[in-house]
């Protein structure tokens, strides 16, 4: 009785089992694939008879083997056909080498070739990178206009180029407007657009990030401050302190926000601007430079108190449903304080503030991130132009210190006026002579002098203003010290 010769098969056997054996018709094989470096997958099974002929014979479809691994186990093989080099394929026969022998043919995975990729997909990489090469120099350049942009902006933040009220900024401005002359024209389109409407004549200021116009808005005369476009950071960072949920600036000290809104101008700009109370007097430098004369001591001291409650208010944290953040304002002076109908002091101007979560640990450690707006030069602190890194951030305790010695100054300009002949002299106008004059290097050298204003006629606060006026900013008292030392005076019965 002649015995039946098998092949063990795996993965490829007739009855669909994993591990088998198959009918030896003709030669047995085993064949190693190599997916990756770690993976490889064995197959054995039974070949069909050889036949002569065509390469692709007609071989026993239950196999479902290619036929290409036939012929490689004939005489008749063209191993060059072994496109593949991670596939080996090795055959024996049974009737010469014995039942089931490919269970002892030896096979070991060779180093792993990485195919050649198709020219399709060699096609598409080349495609996906062109196409990520065109968007990263497109980004590039972006980021590098806006760079420009903001340099442009510093460089207008630090009183060079800005330019006067007829600038080509001022005439595109107006341009967005119907241009009918007197009257108002409506000139947001959206959101706020219907409620708004600004005449070309009510231009009120110009400052360093944006110009400002009269306007009324659902019936309230409101100030419209457009930024200029390269000023964008000073008005997503007013409009992002307005619109926190956690901080809540309503309070008679602060000038009172209405709206914010970007819109396109009928030529295809992009506009942004801020809608805030209109205060007729508007800023504390316009009213004291107009009143010098009427400002008596009484007035001063109500003055000084509603500047000292108000950056007291900022710098508070408030607790509880109509809480608020401690901010710190970052850019206090005679032009970003206003005084309101009553004559007294309020705080406008956010673009460069900075509000402290609620839940942030008030760790001095914890540097805050560098701004790319410059404050006043005038009354900004002497650690701004002698010791601080411009690379580095500030601590929370630092930027409250130097709203401080801002407060100082104005607290100074505010006290000095009374019965002043010369009328109104801003801080270190003696020692600093022409405004042009106030640049980086100039207060530095101001500052490295250490000389603080002098003393004033009306010196009632000069030791509080002191107090405010410290070279190292951890000298400095609080804004609430400050307010409580007012208190204290005011509360003493005159001499
Ligand atoms: N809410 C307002 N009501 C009335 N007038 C205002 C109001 N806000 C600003 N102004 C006027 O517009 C001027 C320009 O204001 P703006 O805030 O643009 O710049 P600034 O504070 O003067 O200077 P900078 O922004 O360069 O520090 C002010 O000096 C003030 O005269």
């Amino acid at each position: 009785m002649t015995e039946r010769l098998e092949c063990r098969c795996y993965h490829n056997c007739p009855n669909g089992k994993l591990n088998s054996t198959c009918p030896a018709l003709g030669k047995c094989y085993i064949h190693l694939e190599s997916v990756s470096h770690k993976e490889h997958e064995l197959r054995a099974g039974c070949l069909p008879p050889h036949k002569k002929g065509p390469k692709k014979s007609n071989f026993d479809v239950n196999f479902s083997f290619n036929a290409t691994f036939i012929d490689q186990c004939h005489e008749n093989v063209d191993h060059n056909d072994i496109s593949n080099q991670n596939l080996k394929l090795l055959c024996c026969d049974p009737v010469k080498d014995g039942n089931l022998c490919n269970d002892r043919l030896n096979m070991t995975p060779e180093a792993y070739v990485q195919p050649p990729i198709a020219p399709e997909l060699s096609m598409a990489i080349v495609i996906v990178i062109s196409i990520g090469a065109t968007c990263g120099i497109l980004l590039f350049g972006t980021l590098f206009h806006r760079f420009y942009e903001s340099r442009k902006c510093k460089a207008k933040a630090n009183g060079h180029g800005v330019s006067d009220f007829n600038s080509t900024e001022s005439t595109r401005l107006m341009d967005t407007t119907t241009g009918s002359g007197r009257g108002t024209s409506n000139l947001a389109r959206r959101t706020i657009a219907k409620d708004l409407s600004v005449s070309t004549q009510d231009a009120i200021g110009q400052g360093r990030f944006g110009s400002v116009f009269s306007g009324t808005f659902r019936f309230d005369k409101v100030a419209i401050k457009y930024f200029y476009p390269q000023c964008e950071d000073s008005f997503q960072n007013e409009t992002a302190i307005f619109h926190k949920p956690t901080i809540n600036l309503r309070d008679e000290h602060i000038v009172g926000f209405v709206a914010s809104d970007i819109f396109h101008s009928p030529q295809g700009e992009i506009k942004r601007i801020i809608v805030m109370d209109f205060i007729p007097a508007g800023s504390l430098r316009d009213f004291m430079s107009r009143n010098a004369a009427k400002i008596d001591e009484k007035h001063s001291l109500k003055m000084c108190e509603s500047l000292v409650k108000g950056v007291t208010f900022l710098h508070m944290e408030i607790n509880g449903q109509q809480g608020k953040e401690s901010i710190a304002h970052r850019d206090l002076s005679n032009t970003s304080v206003m005084i309101n109908p009553n004559g007294l002091c309020c705080i406008g101007d956010f673009g460069r503030a900075y509000a402290r979560p609620i839940r942030e640990n008030a760790d001095e450690s914890n540097q805050k991130p560098v701004f790319s707006r410059e404050p006043t030069l005038l009354y900004a602190p002497p650690e701004h132009f002698l010791t601080r890194d411009p690379l580095r951030g500030q601590t929370f305790e630092e930027m409250t210190a130097a709203d401080v010695w801002s407060m100082g100054l104005l607290l100074w300009e505010m006290t000095y006026i009374v019965g002043n002949v010369n009328g109104y002299i801003p801080a270190y106008s003696m020692e600093t002579g022409i405004a042009k004059n106030r640049n980086f290097q100039f207060m530095h050298s101001l500052h490295s002098q250490k000389i603080i204003p002098q003393k004033p006629q009306f010196d009632i606060l000069y030791k509080t203003t002191t107090q405010c006026l410290t070279f190292r900013w951890q000298d400095r008292i609080t804004s609430y010290k400050a307010l409580k030392s007012l208190q204290e005076i005011y509360s003493k019965p005159p001499a």
